[in-house]
């Protein structure tokens, strides 16, 4: 009885789908040895994972509406990327966490951030929606921003609001095309939300198709296809573009390096708008007062 219950009571617990064949067969197994106990038991085995499966559907409905308002609280407003590359001076997750708080008590909405290690950190000091990304170069692919499972799986373990991952038409790990892989993303997380990092309308258009639920100009000017591309030249034509064409909402990001330029962005329809190196990469910073004193 003892081994009975207690192989009655693992499964029970442990999973929220219970298999009506496995309880008849326990219940047999039961009542042969303890009829008086069995029915008991049982009922109280069902009524404990009726609770927990309650309770869990619960949590997710929270978790839920808790995403749904931070996302809402995005509209309009300033995500700021907090990345440092290991090449890079401030690499550290003490200090990406540090410029998180910082881009906070600026008043910024969201933040961008690179690795599981800096969102696990940057997630100790605000509780701002973070992006989550992770850059990784593969030696058959072009792309390095959340390229493959890996850095999915990477990042679910801390879960950032929004994962953003490459979307452009750039050659990807092991051929894969950017359908495939999404399809298998969204079947293994289909309840978290993606980013697509596009550098064209054709991919912001092709992203949105797929079921992204964000559409970001991140890439604009950095893939062979958007070569020379300027998301600022016509007044934000490709950004205006893809606000027209698309149904999700746009993410303006890349090179929004004025206070100016981010206000345009949010007036043309952009739902968020992500600023980086000119507020988090002080060696570039310095870089421009350098150059422009030195002319
Ligand atoms: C092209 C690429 O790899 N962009 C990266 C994407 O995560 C980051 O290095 C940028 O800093 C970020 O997109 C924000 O843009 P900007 O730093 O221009 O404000």
């Amino acid at each position: 009885m003892k081994n009975h219950s207690y192989n009655l009571h693992a499964p029970i617990c442990g999973i929220f789908c219970l298999h009506s064949v496995d309880v008849a067969r326990y219940a047999a197994l039961i009542q042969v040895k303890s009829p008086t106990n069995c029915n008991a038991h049982l009922a109280e085995s069902i009524f404990q994972t009726r609770s927990r499966m309650k309770q869990e559907r619960n949590r997710l409905k929270i978790m839920n509406i808790n995403i749904k308002e931070k996302i809402e609280n995005l509209k309009g407003k300033l995500i700021v990327s907090c990345q440092a590359l290991p090449e890079e001076p401030l690499h550290s997750s003490f200090i990406m966490g540090r410029m998180a708080l910082a881009a906070k008590v600026g008043g910024a909405s969201g933040i961008r951030a690179n690795t599981k290690e800096d969102i696990k950190e940057i997630q100790t000091q605000v509780e701002l929606p973070i992006i989550g990304i992770v850059k990784r170069d593969y030696e058959d692919s072009e792309i390095y921003i959340t390229p493959t499972m890996k850095e999915v799986d990477e990042l679910m373990e801390v879960k950032p609001e929004i994962i953003a991952m490459d979307a452009t038409s750039s050659a990807r790990p092991e051929g894969k095309t950017l359908d495939e892989f999404f399809h298998e993303v969204k079947k293994k997380y289909p309840n978290q939300l993606f980013m697509a990092d596009c550098s064209t309308v054709e991919e912001a258009v092709h992203a949105d198709t797929l079921g992204f639920d964000f559409i970001g100009t991140t890439m604009v000017g950095y893939t062979k296809q958007s070569e020379g591309d300027k998301i600022e030249e016509n007044d934000f034509e490709i950004l205006r573009t893809i606000v027209s064409k698309v149904k999700h909402k746009v993410i303006a990001e890349g090179n929004i390096n004025t206070p100016e330029k981010a206000k345009r962005v949010l007036e043309l329809g952009a739902y968020s708008v992500v600023v980086g190196s000119i507020i988090t990469r002080p060696q570039l910073i310095t870089k421009s007062f350098v150059e422009v004193i030195g002319k």
